[in-house]
Order: structure tokens, then sequence, then C-alpha cells
């Protein structure tokens, strides 16, 4: 039997801004098990990026809790790992002391963080470039170190808000392929936003599709086999059937 890992409860996120409060996020519930990759869908503005960042401990409910391993979570924990959507790679640091930065923060001797990082480096592909710096990296390079600097600090459960969405379709696929592999051999518990239902569908265990305010409007298992090639699924009626139903809940949402 999975065990819940992470759990919202009535969770809700009100922002002021000179005097105009804004609801980002309403009561909202959620559980996620152990091991299980669940994508998030929903149209711009509502509240996806506000829940990561609840889910992170980096922000503060303005009710209700996160629950991590049945404790309230009241900020960052180690074993939460977040990829935003920006960039966030040091520009002064090489490839190889990016990726080392979370196993600097630990403490961890340089030998040893240099033979992990390194070994990283190998599995998002990009060996080689070590010593190149951001600048000189394309924009899936940069993500691919994203990625490995993500995975150096060990985390359980990696939380992604739209990691691939600023890249052109081949990337995008190398990288959900590689994210898929990463995932296969290290058994993390995945939170992975995304407005693509291709992509929700291609990814995800469950995908829960979010309304205005976080309204969840749809919860779904996938069960479509694994592994999953793009190629083949647009044709398989079952992702057709996935497709179109994801596709007339998200319009419902912006109703
Ligand atoms: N720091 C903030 N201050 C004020 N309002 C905010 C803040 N962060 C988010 N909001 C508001 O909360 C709502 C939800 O924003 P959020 O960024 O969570 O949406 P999103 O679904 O991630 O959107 P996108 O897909 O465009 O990134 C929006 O109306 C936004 O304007």
């Amino acid at each position: 039997m999975t065990a819940t890992l992470l759990q919202t409860r009535e969770l809700t996120k009100q922002f002021a801004k000179n005097d105009v409060a804004t609801v980002a996020l309403r009561d909202f519930t959620l559980s996620i098990e152990e091991g299980s990759f669940v994508t998030v869908l929903g149209r711009s503005g509502c509240g996806k990026s506000t829940l990561l960042n609840l889910l992170a401990g980096l922000t503060q409910p303005s009710k209700g809790e996160v629950r991590y391993r049945d404790r309230v979570l009241t900020g960052p924990d180690t074993e939460i790992g977040y990829l935003t959507q920006s960039d966030t790679l040091m520009p002064w640091r090489d490839v190889l002391r990016n990726v080392e930065m979370p196993l600097e923060i630990r403490g961890t001797p340089a030998r040893e963080r240099r033979a992990v990082a390194t070994e990283l480096i190998g599995r998002v592909g990009l060996t080689g470039f070590e010593h190149h710096y951001p600048r000189e990296l394309s924009g899936g390079m940069r993500r691919r170190t994203s990625l490995a600097r993500l995975l150096a600090g060990n985390p359980s459960t990696l939380l992604m808000d739209e990691p691939f969405g600023a890249l052109d379709a081949q990337l995008r696929a190398e990288l959900q392929a590689d994210l898929l592999r990463l995932w296969h051999e290290g058994g993390q518990t995945v939170v992975f936003v995304t407005h693509d239902i291709e992509e929700a569908l291609l990814l995800g265990d469950r995908v829960v599709v979010l309304g205005k305010i976080g309204a969840i409007l749809l919860d779904r298992p996938i069960e479509l086999a694994r592994p999953r090639n793009a190629d083949t699924l647009r044709v398989d009626p079952e992702f057709v059937a996935l497709h179109t139903e994801l596709a007339a809940a998200l319009q419902e949402g912006a109703r």
C-alpha cells in the first residue's frame, strides 16, 4: 500500500496589494501518494505557482495547512526540491559548481561533492560541459543543469513549475524523457505543473485539473502504459479520449 506523502487541507492564499486583495487559491485540499507522478494542469493565473510555493514551504498559507510526512510544513525542507519556471543558475559559477551547490550548503566534503556532481552531470547528458558557464549554454542545457542541481540535493519530492515551457518541441520531448528516466531510477514523488494537456498525459500517473482560484475540476488517474511515446500516444484512442476529457474540463473552468 502506498502512503500519503504530501497533503494540503483547506489551503487558502490571499495576496494584498495597494489595499486590493487577490485570492490566488481557496480551500484547496489534495493528498499526494509517495512515489507518484502528479501533473497539475491549469490555465494561466489559476494559482498553480502559488500552490507550488506553498508546497515548497516558501510562502505561508493565509488559511489551512500543508503536511509533509504527517507534520505541518512551516518553511523550506531539504527533502523537497523545487524547479521554478525561470533560470536560477548562478552566472558566475560553471556547470560543475552550480550542480555542487546543494552539496556545498550541506557541508559535503569537496571530493565527494565533485564525484556526485560529475555523475549527475553525466545522467543529464552534459558530460564535457562541466566548465561551461550558464551564458555559454543553450536554454535546454541550462534546464538540464538546473535538473542536475535539483537532484544533487537528493530530495525525495520534486516540485516542478512548467520547467520545460520555454523550450522548442524537440528539446522539450528530450527533457520529458530524461525526467521520466530519472524518476524511474530514483523513485521520487513528483508534482509537475503545466498548462499543456499532452505534457500532463505523457508524464503523469494522475492529472489534477485546476480552475479558477485552484478549484479542482477533475482529478483523474492516468493508466496509459509506460514508457509513453508522444508519437504513438497521439493516435491511441485511450489517449485521445483522455485529451478530450481534460480539454473539456479546462474549458469548463474558464467560464
Ligand atoms: N506575490 C503576489 N502578489 C499579488 N498577487 C499575486 C502574487 N502572486 C500571485 N498573485 C496572483 O494570484 C493569482 C494566481 O497566480 P499564480 O502565479 O499562482 O498563477 P499560475 O496558475 O501559476 O499562472 P501562470 O500559469 O501564468 O504561471 C493571479 O491572479 C496572480 O496575479
